[in-house]
């Protein structure tokens, strides 16, 4: 488990690298590195900060209830709920949650099914599935305002083998052992949704 200066230094970096796709418009998103497993505690972005341009004083150490561990005059991220859900199911290390167009685009063409499955690409081994023709579904929740149901609802929606929860017209919650694992299972997740999107496209006018 990293120290909380080491996971500070991971969610500046993790945002650095989201920033640079274009992944945190509008100081959205939220990202967090486990610090510790009993008691739970992480270092999460604040709200409302650009994360194109975090300072150290803009992630905070929290604990399982979201208080903010030591003096900070900031609030932690408005969906520190939905981080909190998650550490509590999963073993996982980091969550990473980004507002892209082509995640928002895919949450809402399959949103009525409630998962949108991708079968037989080659890029699902990046989500850990190595079988022939291997399938994901990643399951698709509304976005609730109350952000304890939406914690619940991704946490309720989020399989051990699928490492990424849409959520409809909002963003993608993404998460793996390590901040590097959560980070390839992220760009894994918007590749195949940008794909998804395009190939509805193409699927639509007949070219493929
Ligand atoms: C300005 S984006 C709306 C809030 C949101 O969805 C988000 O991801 C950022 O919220 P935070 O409180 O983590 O800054
Ligand atoms: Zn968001």
């Amino acid at each position: 488990m990293p120290t909380f200066h080491e996971a500070q230094t991971s969610v500046m970096e993790l945002a650095q690298f989201a920033a640079s796709r274009g992944w945190l418009p509008a100081t959205s998103g939220n990202l967090s590195v486990r610090v510790s497993d009993q008691p739970l505690t992480f270092a999460i972005t604040r709200s409302g900060a650009d994360k194109s341009r975090l300072q150290p004083e803009d992630v905070l150490l929290l604990d399982a209830d979201m208080r903010a561990q030591g003096d900070t005059p900031y609030k932690p991220s408005a969906e520190t709920t939905v981080h909190v859900a998650l550490y509590q199911k999963f073993e996982c290390g980091s969550i990473l949650h980004v507002h892209t167009v082509y995640n928002n685009l895919v949450s809402e063409l399959y949103a009525e099914q409630g998962f949108v499955e991708i079968r037989g690409h080659e890029l699902v081994k990046a989500l850990g599935h190595w079988e022939e023709g291997a399938a994901v579904r990643i399951p698709i929740v509304p976005n609730w305002a109350d952000l304890h149901r939406l914690g619940s609802a991704v946490a309720e929606a989020a399989q051990a083998d699928v490492p990424a929860v849409l959520v409809r017209a909002h963003g993608v919650y993404a998460w793996g052992d390590t901040p590097d694992d959560a980070r390839r299972h992220l760009e894994a997740i918007e590749f195949l949704c940008e794909y998804m999107y395009k190939l509805h496209l193409a699927r639509g006018r007949g070219t493929v």
